[in-house]
């Protein structure tokens, strides 16, 4: 709720002008049927067809400004919701852009999918209903009490009576609800991942003819799905013919007491009509008011679960540490690190590399090569050791200074629904010969001139109207294209061939001779040039040298080198 109430602090005056037009018109609504108690009582019996007349367009004047007001409050609260929860998206968005590796982790991708979506459409339903019947509901129920209250006091007590029951009944209808909300969030993000996880790995499924399992998966969750919001609709299903109960008996009640009271001539016909008006009032007032708790346990269970990812505190902090003096560019000491407190990815990892140096790192799949990478960049904390950049700790250097530092090319890195040259230059700004340099550099060239529009031809999303060898092209084109100090490339050449591969890392011994390089490689030709080689073997250093000191003292190195190349040292 504090949420909500926060972001629609901006608009308390457009919303208060909205809320006094509203108010206006439900008196107007209110006035409606005293006017027709009026006529009937007092008027009517007068004959005066003027005076008729008169009254009889005051009420026609009562009920046009009734509509107008309630359709003009309607749009101005649309605009309030629409607004706020613009606001709210966009925070939420920002927010989830800058969490931690960790921290997507940790909440996983598909509950911060529908926390985006479905979550902030919940706060904007609310937003918008509670400014549409939150003030016209509570007014109707007052206002046509104190009406009823001078129409005739002894009928309204009875109407009263009813009061506590309806309030009980709400607390715990509302009491139960909204946990039965949240729950239905929490399966409708599994939903989502299983959608999301289906569209992703579609050629997987249908090369595995895998599509009735997976159908079944989805239609488990559905039913799931289905479940959570039948058990949290039943709940709130029950609201509304309990309080048509409770209403109906003080209405039974009502008229028993009218009929002997008319009888006993305590009170008139016409204000008979004019209560049983302000008592259908009364009652649709009190089932909005009603209806405005099940919109908020909604709204409150969306708002708590958006509420917790803003609320996430930074968990990369920056720190103050001192720096040493050093001739190494890059430096690892004694870094050991696990996910979330597992058991270890790496330990003990102690290298360094110089400014311009090209570090090749081989080894198993799961020996923890990338997460050596996702540690340098900072995308998560080492628990033991430190790592160094030019003497500095990585902790010590602001976020953006440090990510600047870097041209990297993930495994199966990203690509957007964009052109090619938008995918290259990724919103910096480059200058096209810089982009023209780049694909030249990463072997692009070639393919990017072979169609009809080049650099301006549609990338699809993750680059599926592309191949595997372009993909990867284009993404190195990318991390060349910065200029970067640290160039990174993640098994990046691994659907090249072999020439293309030589002539690219040929382009980038030419061309980056200050820029320090990181090829992490399952091929030893990509990575027999460079300066050192690490050899990585379940999270730990097996050996470290170069390619011929490697050849000549480290087993492993020498047997992926016989079953790769046949056994010889290879020169290229
Ligand atoms: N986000 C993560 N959460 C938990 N465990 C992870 C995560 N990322 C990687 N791991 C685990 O850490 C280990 C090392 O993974 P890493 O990606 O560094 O290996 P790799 O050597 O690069 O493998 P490959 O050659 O297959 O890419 C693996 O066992 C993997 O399951």
């Amino acid at each position: 709720m504090k949420l909500i109430l926060h972001y629609i602090r901006p608009y308390v005056s457009k919303m208060s002008f909205g809320l006094m037009i509203k108010f206006i018109g439900t008196i107007m609504d209110l006035l409606l049927p005293w006017i027709l108690a009026h006529i009937i009582d007092n008027v009517i019996p007068l004959k005066d067809t003027h005076l008729i007349l008169y009254w009889g367009l005051a009420m026609l004047l009562a009920s046009v400004t009734a509509v107008v007001f309630n359709i003009v409050a309607n749009r101005m609260a649309s605009a309030v919701a629409r607004d706020s929860t613009e606001t709210l998206r966009h925070d939420l968005f920002e927010k989830i852009a800058y969490l931690s590796a960790n921290q997507i982790d940790k909440y996983g991708v598909s509950t911060l999918v529908s926390r985006l979506t479905t979550d902030t459409y919940n706060v904007n339903t609310t937003i918008g209903r509670m400014q549409r019947i939150g003030i016209r509901a509570p007014i109707l129920l007052l206002g046509g009490i104190l009406v009823t209250l001078k129409l005739d006091p002894v009928l309204t007590l009875v109407l009263l009576a009813a009061m506590p029951f309806i309030v009980i009944t709400v607390y715990f209808i509302s009491k139960i609800g909204i946990p039965q909300f949240s729950q239905l969030q929490t399966e409708v993000d599994h939903l989502i991942q299983i959608v999301r996880e289906n569209i992703t790995g579609a050629r997987v499924i249908k090369a595995l003819s895998k599509e009735q399992y997976e159908n079944r998966r989805f239609e488990a969750t559905n039913e799931k799905v289905v479940v959570a919001e039948t058990k949290a609709n039943l709940t709130m299903a029950i609201n509304s013919p309990l309080m048509n109960l409770i209403l109906n008996i003080s209405l039974t009640l009502v008229i028993l007491v009218s009929a002997y009271r008319v009888n006993a001539g305590m009170t008139q016909p016409g204000v008979i009509i004019a209560f049983m008006s302000y008592f259908t009032i009364i009652l649709n007032a009190m089932l909005s008011i009603t209806r405005i708790f099940v919109i908020m346990s909604r709204g409150i269970a969306s708002a708590d679960r958006i509420e917790i990812i803003l609320n996430e505190e930074e968990d990369l902090q920056l720190m103050k540490l001192d720096m040493i003096e050093t001739e190494q560019h890059i430096e690892f000491e004694h870094v050991s690190f696990a996910y979330y407190h597992q058991k270890n990815t790496l330990n003990d990892i102690h290298f360094s590399v110089k400014e311009g140096e090209t570090l090749g790192i081989i080894g198993p799949t799961g020996s923890g090569k990338t997460t050596i990478i996702k540690l340098l960049m900072r995308l998560y904390d080492v628990e033991q050791g430190t790592i160094r950049i030019k003497g500095q700790n990585i902790k010590s250097i602001p976020k953006d200074e440090l990510y600047a530092m870097f041209g990297v090319a993930f495994q199966k890195d990203f690509l957007k629904t964009d052109s090619i040259q938008g995918n290259i230059d990724f919103g910096r700004g480059l200058n096209l010969n810089r982009i023209h340099q780049s694909t030249g550099f990463a072997q692009a060239d070639e393919f990017i001139d072979s169609l009809d529009d080049g650099l301006q031809h549609a990338v699809h999303a993750k680059g599926s109207n592309l191949s595997g060898g372009q993909k990867q092209r284009l993404i190195v084109s990318r991390a060349l294209a910065g200029s970067p100090d640290i160039l990174i490339l993640d098994d990046s050449s691994s659907a090249l061939d072999y020439q293309t591969d030589a002539k690219l890392r040929q382009a980038i011994h030419q061309n980056f001779k200050l820029t320090t390089k990181i090829i992490i490689a399952q091929r030893i030709s990509s990575i027999q040039h460079a300066d050192h080689i690490m050899v990585l073997e379940n999270g730990r250093i097996q050996g470290f040298g170069n390619h011929q000191t490697l050849l000549a003292s480290n087993e492993h190195y020498r047997h992926i080198n016989q079953s790769q190349m046949g056994g010889g040292i290879h020169a290229e």
